[in-house]
C-alpha cells in the first residue's frame, strides 16, 4: 500500500482526468471586481502527465467564463466547456496538440473569470458588514466549489502547492490561504497587489480568499487575529488561547509545518464555525460569547494542519479521515487544556449532535454510513455531523480497546509522519493502523471489531460508547426535575440558583436533556424562561438549543426571536435546523418560507441553496 501526494484513482465528485494529469502547482494571478461581483484574471496550471496516451487535459469548472488557454503562455489551445452537470458543474475539455503528445510536464495559461452567483464566493456590501463604508469578500472552497473560483482538478486527493496574486480596490486588504509574500503593490494608486505562497501541497478546496477593510491584532508569537477594526478586538479577546492550542497540538502529533497560524474573524454570513483554511482559519462571529466558551471551534481548526490538510481524505468518500481525526484531535487538546472529564463532556454532546444528524435522514440511508458512497451525489447534501462523530467514536471505541489514550496517542504521531502531505483512503488507514499495532491484533485487542459494520453501516454505532457522566450529571438532574414538573406544583424549587454554576456547555446540556424528551408546556417554557432567561442568551449555541426547545413545542412566544437568530448570522449549524423547525412547526410553516424569501440575499450561496431545499423551494 502505496498512498500516494496526487490521486490517482477515480474521484466520484470531480469530471477532471485525474488519472491523466496530475496537478504540480497553480499560480493564480486574479483581481475581484467588486461592482460587477466578479473575480478575473488567470490561472497558471503547472502538469505533469500521468497516461502517455492522454490528448485532451479536462478540468473542473462551474459557472466560469473561459477566454484563452495558452500552453506554456504561448500555444493558444482549442477548448471547450461543456453542458453543466447540476451537481458538479461543466467540464473544461483542453486539446492538446500533436507536437505536445510527448511533453512530461507543460504548464496551461488559462484566462477567465467566475459569475456572479459563483457558488464559492460572497460578495458583501459596505451595508453588510460591521463598519458600513467598505465591500468584503470571502470564499468558501469545500467541499467542491473551488471549482466555481478557478479551474483545477477539484478532487482533494490532488494536492499541489499554489501562489497568489490578489489585485483590489485601494483600502482594502486581500487574505489568503496562504503566506504572504513582500509588501502590497499598488501600481496605479486606485488598487493595490498583494502576493502570496503556499508552498505545501494542499487540495483545491483549502484555496481560499478574503478582501475588506481588514485589520490585525497579535494573539501570540505566531498569530494574529485578523477582523474589520470593530470586531478585532473581540476576536483578539475570544481566541487568546491560541498559541496554548497550538502548542498543545504539537505536543500530541508533531511539529506545525505550515509556520504561522492566523484565525480570520468574518462577517455573520460565513456558512460554517470554522474553515481550515491554511495558514488562516476562517471562524464565523457566532463563537464570540464573551467568555471564551466556544473557542475549541478553533481547537478544531488547528487541529486540522495535521489531520486534513497535512493528512488528507482522498476523496470526499472518506471525509470521516479529515473530521472524525480531527473531532478527536479537538477533544484530545481540550482533555489536555482542562481535564479528561472535559473531553468525555464534549464528547458527550457529539453523541447526541451523531443522533440528530442520523435522525434527520431516512432510516437506513446509506449517507448515515461512516464512508458513504457519494455517486451522483452532491457533498454538500451528504454532510452532517455522521463523519465527524462516528469517526471520533470509532477512534475513541479503538482506544477503548487498547486500553487507554496512550498507546493512541503513540499512534497519533506515526499517522501524521506516515501520511504528511499525501492523500489517504479508509481501507489504506485501516492497513496502516493494524501494522502499528500488529502486536496488539496478533493478541486479539481488534478480534471484536466488525470494520465493515463501521465503515458501511448506516444508523448508530454499536457498541454504545461509556463517556465519564460527571460533568453531565447536574443537567442531567436538573432536566429531570423539569420534565417531571408541572403547572399544579406551581414550578416550587426552581430558582436561578440552579443554573448559576453552570458552565455553558452544562447548559447546553441541561436543554438537550429536555430536548430528548416529549415537548414540555407553554406554561413551563414561561416558567423556564422567567427562571433562567434563556431567550436573552447571546451564546449561539444557547441560544440554538433553547429556540429548537420552543418550536419543539410550538411555542409562539420565541417565534421572532428565530427570525431575529436566522436573520443575524447565517451558519448552517444554527439556520438550516432552526428553519426546517419553523417550517414544521403547527403555527409557522409560512413564517419559515416568508423569512427565508425576503432575507435569502443575506446569506453564502452554500447556505442559501441548502435553506432553499429543506424549505422545498
Ligand atoms: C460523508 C460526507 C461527504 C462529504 C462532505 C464533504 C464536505 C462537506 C461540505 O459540505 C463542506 C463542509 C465544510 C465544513 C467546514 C467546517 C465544519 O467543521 C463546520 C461544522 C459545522 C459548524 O460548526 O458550523
Ligand atoms: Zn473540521
Amino acid at each position: 500500500m502505496t498512498p500516494t501526494t496526487a490521486s490517482n484513482t477515480h474521484d466520484p465528485s470531480s469530471q477532471a482526468n485525474i488519472t491523466a494529469f496530475r496537478t504540480r502547482h497553480i499560480a493564480l494571478d486574479i483581481a475581484l471586481d467588486f461592482a460587477r461581483k466578479v473575480v478575473h484574471g488567470t490561472a497558471t496550471i503547472d502538469l505533469a502527465r500521468l497516461d502517455a496516451n492522454a490528448q485532451t487535459v479536462e478540468l473542473d469548472t462551474r459557472e466560469l467564463t473561459i477566454a484563452s488557454v495558452k500552453l506554456n503562455g504561448v500555444a493558444e489551445l482549442a477548448f471547450v466547456t461543456g453542458d453543466a452537470h447540476a451537481v458538479f458543474g461543466s467540464k473544461l475539455t483542453i486539446t492538446l496538440l500533436a507536437e505536445h503528445a510527448t511533453l512530461q510536464d507543460f504548464k496551461l495559461v488559462i484566462a477567465y473569470e467566475t459569475s456572479a452567483t459563483s457558488s464559492a464566493c460572497q460578495w458583501l456590501a459596505p451595508e453588510q458588514t460591521a463598519g458600513k463604508q467598505h465591500p468584503y469578500f470571502f470564499t468558501q472552497c469545500q467541499a467542491i466549489h473551488a471549482r466555481s473560483l478557478l479551474p483545477c482538478q477539484d478532487a482533494p486527493g490532488m494536492k499541489a502547492p499554489y501562489s497568489g496574486k490578489v489585485t483590489v480596490a485601494k483600502g482594502l486588504v486581500a487574505l489568503m490561504s496562504a503566506l504572504p509574500t513582500g509588501d502590497a503593490v499598488s501600481a496605479d494608486g486606485q488598487s493595490t497587489t498583494f502576493s502570496f505562497d503556499q508552498p505545501n501541497p494542499i487540495p483545491s478546496y483549502l484555496i481560499a480568499i478574503a478582501a475588506g477593510h481588514l485589520v490585525s491584532v497579535e494573539v501570540g508569537p505566531r498569530s494574529r487575529v485578523w477582523s474589520e477594526p470593530e470586531t478585532v478586538q473581540a476576536g483578539a479577546f475570544e481566541f487568546a488561547e491560541t498559541e496554548q492550542q497550538l502548542a498543545t497540538a504539537e505536543d500530541l502529533l508533531g511539529p506545525y509545518v505550515w509556520g504561522r497560524y492566523d484565525v480570520l474573524l468574518l462577517p455573520p454570513s460565513f456558512p460554517y464555525g470554522g474553515m481550515e483554511n491554511p495558514n488562516i482559519t476562517f471562524v464565523t462571529p457566532t463563537l464570540l460569547a464573551g467568555d471564551r466558551s466556544l473557542a475549541d471551534v478553533v481547537a478544531h481548526e488547528i487541529a486540522h494542519s495535521w489531520t486534513g490538510n497535512l493528512v488528507t481524505s482522498r476523496t470526499w468518500e472518506h471525509f470521516w479521515l479529515n473530521e472524525g481525526f480531527t473531532v478527536y484531535v479537538e477533544r484530545k487538546i481540550v482533555g489536555r487544556m482542562r481535564t479528561e472529564q472535559h473531553r468525555h463532556f464534549s464528547a458527550i454532546i457529539g453523541w447526541k449532535a451523531l443522533r440528530d444528524s442520523i435522525d434527520n435522514y431516512p432510516a437506513d440511508s446509506l449517507l448515515t454510513a461512516l464512508v458513504p458512497s457519494l455517486d451522483g451525489v452532491d457533498p454538500d447534501d451528504a454532510f452532517s455531523s455522521v463523519p465527524y462523530e462516528k469517526g471520533f467514536n470509532l477512534l475513541f471505541y479503538l482506544e477503548t480497546l487498547l486500553g487507554g489514550p496512550e498507546p493512541m496517542e503513540r499512534y497519533l504521531k506515526a499517522h501524521c509522519t506516515q501520511f504528511a502531505f499525501k492523500a489517504v483512503t479508509t481501507a489504506e488507514w485501516k492497513d496502516f493502523f493494524l501494522s502499528f499495532f500488529a502486536e496488539e491484533a496478533k493478541r486479539g485487542v481488534f478480534d471484536a471489531v466488525d470494520w465493515n459494520a463501521w465503515f458501511y453501516t448506516p444508523g448508530m454505532p454499536k457498541p454504545e460508547p461509556k463517556f465519564d457522566q460527571t460533568l453531565a450529571e447536574r443537567s442531567a438532574a436538573l432536566a429531570a426535575r423539569w420534565t417531571q414538573a408541572d403547572a399544579s406544583s406551581n414550578y416550587a424549587g426552581f430558582s436561578v440558583d440552579d443554573i448559576a454554576d453552570f458552565a455553558s456547555p452544562q447548559r447546553v446540556v441541561f436543554l438537550e436533556k429536555l430536548l430528548l424528551e416529549n415537548p414540555l408546556s407553554e406554561q413551563t417554557l414561561d416558567k423556564m424562561d422567567a427562571t433562567y432567561d434563556f431567550t436573552a442568551s447571546r451564546n449561539s449555541e444557547i441560544r440554538f438549543r433553547w429556540q429548537s426547545l420552543c418550536l419543539r413545542a410550538s411555542y409562539t412566544k420565541i417565534f421572532p426571536h428565530v427570525v431575529d437568530f436566522v436573520t443575524s448570522q447565517g451558519r448552517m449549524k444554527f439556520v438550516r435546523p432552526l428553519y426546517r423547525a419553523l417550517f414544521n412547526c403547527d403555527k409557522a410553516g409560512d413564517l419559515a418560507v416568508t423569512t427565508f424569501q425576503k432575507h435569502r440575499h443575506i446569506y453564502h450561496n452554500i447556505c442559501a441553496s441548502m435553506v432553499a431545499k429543506d424549505l422545498k423551494q
